[in-house]
């Protein structure tokens, strides 16, 4: 095509639609390619909106959007900054769970994704340099699709994961959409479904495993390390033996982030903070029970016990805090099977007369009685009310967050757990949840989803160019979403509201970047400023 004209209007990153000018279009060359009337980004975003609403299901609206999305990056966010409540479960969890089980089937607009594939390593830089067209990429986010949400092994159709994190990134924290890239790393699916479907878009066979899938691995971070300095490199959803193996390679090396680990055990801290907020009570005196201790349930393991550690208790004392079960049932040091991440919290026979039958939740439940418990265990309606009854008759205020997305795997809903304890629990879910009416008090539900979180983060750490993401930046990212929820309020959530998302990624970005030059990881001098100057506004 040699129409410059064409091009322009194709380009998502540049078209402005029916808002460029008539000088915009003489130069363009796009006279009477569009409509006379000139239209302002406000009259645009009222007339998408009201044709969002006609839309009738949730797929539906998100489709709509996603076309909004391909034609015009300002005007899908200038759309997205207004409607952040409403939009966040259409454009992300629990939606995207549906667009990505029907991504080959669905497919319209590859949405400028770079697809890698293990078949063809040697066109990797290619990929790379096509996708980004001369865009200065601060951001990659990254899949190979093995560990999507709770659903699983999506193969190729994980991309939709790439590309809906980084559009809560520039929707939360204002990180420019140009300069952002969607990865897909395709080593093959062991999805049967998707290997017999005709019109699976992937690699037609099993995922490549060791030696071979880790060297493609290491190929792709150097390769787009070298093509893009300073980037921010955000993993998500790999599988549960290759997530935490990829983070401890590469966390103290270069700046990157690992979103099931580090950024749920963010959330999941900063909620079990606000919920003792409520409680006034002490981390310190908690009895944390994991139920599923894969990536998520380990990663936040791991953080509420540093912080415990934080908190003045040495790391043998902490430790006897924490319990983990997962499909064994309650880990012990002899279980079969535990992973690198189980084994410092697996736990001595020796302690329970009983340690034979502590095979279920239920009886972990029993012999324990733990004051918080996390599910990331991808089993729905795991949390019964018996469980639930128990463990809300040996505590005052039990803290229990069902974390597992999307909306069909939650071990409970918030409304059970509040009916079901008389409002005692103090919940949190992976996915937004309506408030809950008992007794004449409304219970807010906080949503302990990583996107509360990572957008700040990343705009945080971008911003001062760190060099590394340390656990004290982390930390502190944890600590910024206090002071948002009023904990005297009756039936307060634990969480700020999404509805807030913009303006308290402001305060972990800020919190993130002068932590790291605190801790000389930037050569930045005022943390705030930077801030200020990376983010984006959806703006002609
Ligand atoms: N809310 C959030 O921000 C957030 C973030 C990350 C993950 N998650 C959710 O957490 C869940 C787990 O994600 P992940 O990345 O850790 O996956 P994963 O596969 O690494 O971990 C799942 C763990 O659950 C265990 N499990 C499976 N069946 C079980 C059973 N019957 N009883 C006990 N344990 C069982 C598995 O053995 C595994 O260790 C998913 O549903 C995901 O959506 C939520
Ligand atoms: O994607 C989400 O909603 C959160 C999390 O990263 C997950 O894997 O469930
Ligand atoms: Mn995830």
């Amino acid at each position: 095509m040699t129409n410059t004209g064409f091009n322009v209007l194709n380009n998502p990153f540049i078209n402005k639609g029916t808002a460029f000018t008539a000088d915009e279009r003489k130069q363009f060359q796009i006279e009477g390619l569009l409509p006379p009337f000139v239209q302002t980004l406000d009259q645009q975003v009222e007339q998408t909106y009201a044709q969002y609403q006609m839309r009738d299901t949730d797929l539906a609206k998100r489709l709509f959007l996603m076309d909004i999305f391909n034609e015009n990056r300002v005007l899908f966010y200038k759309l997205f900054s207004e409607h952040v409540n409403e939009f966040m479960p259409i454009v992300y969890d629990p939606t995207i769970a549906d667009t990505i089980e029907n991504y080959s089937r669905l497919f319209i607009d590859p949405q400028n994704a770079a697809y890698l594939s293990i078949d063809d390593p040697d066109n990797m830089e290619k990929t790379l340099k096509n996708a980004a067209d001369g865009r200065d990429i601060k951001l990659i986010v990254v899949t190979d699709g093995e560990g999507i949400l709770g659903i699983g092994d999506w193969g190729l159709q994980g991309v939709d994961i790439s590309v809906g994190k980084l559009m809560v990134y520039t929707a939360a924290a204002g990180i420019d959409p140009k300069s952002v890239l969607p990865v897909v790393l395709d080593v093959g699916t062991n999805n049967q479904k998707l290997l017999d479907d005709d019109l699976y878009l992937g690699n037609r066979h099993e995922r490549v495993r060791g030696d071979k899938y880790y060297a493609f691995v290491d190929k792709f971070v150097e390769i787009a390390e070298d093509t893009f300095p300073n980037m921010y490199l955000h993993f998500e959803d790999f599988g549960r033996d290759n997530a935490a193996n990829i983070l401890n390679k590469y966390k103290d090396k270069i700046l990157t982030f690992n979103d099931d680990i580090q950024g749920t055990g963010i959330i999941t801290l900063a909620g079990i903070l606000g919920a003792l907020n409520i409680s006034k009570q002490k981390l310190t005196d908690q009895v944390y029970m994991s139920f599923g201790a894969g990536t998520a349930g380990a990663g936040i393991t791991k953080r509420i016990f540093d912080a415990m550690v934080e908190e003045g208790l040495s790391e043998d004392e902490a430790r006897k805090h924490f319990y983990l079960v997962d499909k064994q049932g309650l880990l012990f040091k002899d279980t079969e099977g535990l992973t690198p991440e189980q084994k410092p919290f697996a736990r001595d026979r020796s302690e329970f007369s009983n340690a034979d039958e502590l095979t279920t939740l239920k009886a972990a439940m029993n012999a324990v009685h733990p004051s918080i418990l996390v599910g990331t265990s991808t089993q729905p309606g795991t949390f019964t009310k018996e469980i639930i009854q128990d463990m809300a008759a040996h505590t005052d205020r039990p803290i229990i967050f069902p974390l597992s997305n999307p909306t069909k795997l939650a071990e409970a809903t918030a409304e059970d757990l509040i009916n079901w304890t008389d409002g005692k629990a103090l919940v949190a879910t992976g996915v937004p949840a309506a408030p809950v009416e008992l007794n004449g008090v409304t219970y807010h539900i906080g949503q302990a989803n990583n996107a509360l979180v990572y957008p700040g983060l990343g705009l945080g750490a971008l911003a001062v160019n760190a060099k590394l993401l340390s656990d004290g930046m982390i930390n502190r990212a944890a600590h910024s979403l206090g002071g948002i929820v009023d904990p005297t309020e009756p039936g307060a959530a634990v969480l700020p509201p999404v509805s807030k998302l913009d303006v308290f990624s402001m305060t972990v970005a800020n919190g993130v970047a002068e932590q790291a030059i605190e801790e000389n990881l930037s050569d930045s001098k005022d943390g705030d400023k930077a801030v200020q100057q990376l983010k984006w506004t959806p703006e002609y």
